[in-house]
């Protein structure tokens, strides 16, 4: 077997491309990838949807290519970093030689699935396998800025028409206890922009019907809204993914000055930005019509407006979720795969957040949110994001044994009916 050092330095060699939003270097990640996939003799394919935005697709060919095909789903772009509030800087992949954790931004969203799923790749090559379907790996752009010109384009596309998926394995979260997480669908990111009008005036003058009045009144409203959600949470009652999220990101308003804002005019207009992450069995009607009501009322002299707005359906008009029971031969078998790693999966969430998934869901197929890393504190988007080496490396047995089991499936008659009314 390969020394883990290795394994180890090819992962930080990843983490080390700077592919942090807004500027990408998308080139240099998929150089990398694509050296990586001739190595291991897999078929590798750039393709560029949007210019700039280069999408890495490889294959390992099956030996029965009309079976459905499985995909392995990562993106390559990371979030920004306050690189002085990290501890190491956040593309130098540092490992700390006492406790093993590799520091930097992607090290758990997700550069350690995209690599882990290559290094499993690796271990099954070696060891003589050959599988029965077709293995696809995608490398997307543009996932962290919403990923319409990434996976939005890419399911779209001839050539992915052509690939005949039949699951996806996206990315998941970090778990803090023993199990691994999985996750059969995720919130619909709803981002909303509400702005207020109203009479302007002398800073000193009561009167009613401001700008600012009219605001602030919306913003207690979904403030009691907000705290109603996360008391279900806090007492236990539903999980982070199964309560309506909904937090200021913005507020705007104010007449500007060379000292700042002028102090003695109440403004005319004021607006507020929301990021609203809405769980699939939500009633999406409903909280539509609370927003037009209640929210941003036009009696109040308010509009509204989306920035993104996600369907919590899927092109079929159901809720946008993955089966995770007997009715689904993929989960079962995700789950015969991890028992056989010694992998323990918690009961199956929802992704409180977004991922390029809710592409796949959205139409029809069958995608589950997966990164295989417990006993790790969930530092997605933080500073000092970080992975423990171990935790990396059982997590490519973990993929080992899943791609295994997935790509040796024969696919019996009995199981096609789930997968026919796609
Ligand atoms: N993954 C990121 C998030 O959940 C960006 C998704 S685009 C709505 O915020
Ligand atoms: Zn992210
Ligand atoms: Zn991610």
């Amino acid at each position: 077997a390969e020394d883990p050092s290795t394994i180890l330095s090819r992962f930080q060699q990843y983490l080390q491309i700077n592919t942090a939003q807004p500027h990408p270097n998308y080139y240099e990640a998929a150089e990398f990838i694509i050296s990586q996939a001739k190595l291991l003799s897999l078929e590798s394919q750039t393709l560029e949807f949007v210019k700039g935005k280069p999408l890495i697709l490889l294959k390992w060919p099956g030996n029965d290519p009309t079976l459905p095909s499985i995909l392995l789903n990562s993106h390559t772009d990371v979030v920004p970093s306050e690189h002085h509030k990290w501890t190491h800087p956040p593309f130098s992949a540092h490992l700390d030689s006492t406790t093993g954790n590799i520091f930097a931004r992607g090290s758990q969203d997700m550069k350690c699935v995209g690599l882990q799923y290559l290094e499993a790749i690796r271990k099954l090559k070696a060891s003589g396998f050959r599988p029965l379907r077709n293995l696809y790996l995608s490398f997307l752009p543009d996932e962290e800025i919403g990923g319409n010109d990434g996976a939005g384009k890419f399911v779209d596309s001839d050539v992915f028409a052509k690939m005949n998926v039949g699951i996806v394995l996206d990315e998941g979260l970090a778990s803090p206890t023993d199990n691994y997480r999985a996750f059969y669908g995720e919130r619909s990111p709803w981002w909303l922009v509400v702005k207020a009008v109203g009479a302007p005036g002398h800073g000193a003058k009561l009167y009613d019907n401001t700008a600012m009045e009219n605001l602030l009144k919306s913003i207690e409203i979904i403030r009691r809204f907000r705290a109603a959600q996360f008391d279900l949470v806090k007492a236990g009652q539903k999980a982070e993914g199964e309560v309506i999220s909904v937090n200021m990101v913005f507020l705007k308003a104010g007449t500007p000055s060379p000292s700042g804002f002028v102090m003695n005019l109440q403004p005319s207009e004021a607006q507020a930005g929301f990021d609203i992450r809405v769980p699939p069995t939500a009633d999406q009607a409903s909280l539509e019509r609370r927003i037009a009501d209640e929210w941003a009322p036009a009696s109040r002299n308010m509009t509204f407006e989306f920035k993104q707005k996600v369907s919590v359906n899927d092109k079929f008009g159901r809720p946008a979720v993955t089966a995770v029971d007997s009715s689904n031969i993929w989960w079962e078998l995700f789950e015969e795969a991890s028992i056989k790693a010694n992998a323990r999966l918690g009961k199956p969430e929802i992704f409180p957040a977004s991922t390029d998934a809710r592409y796949f869901r959205e139409r029809g197929l069958p995608a589950i949110g997966f990164s295989p890393m417990a006993n790790t504190p969930i530092l997605l988007h933080d500073h000092n994001e970080f992975l423990n080496k171990d935790e990396y490396l059982k997590g490519i047995d973990v993929y080992e044994s899943i791609i295994k089991t997935y790509a040796s499936y024969i696919q019996y008659q009995r199981d096609d009916a789930s997968r026919e009314e796609l």
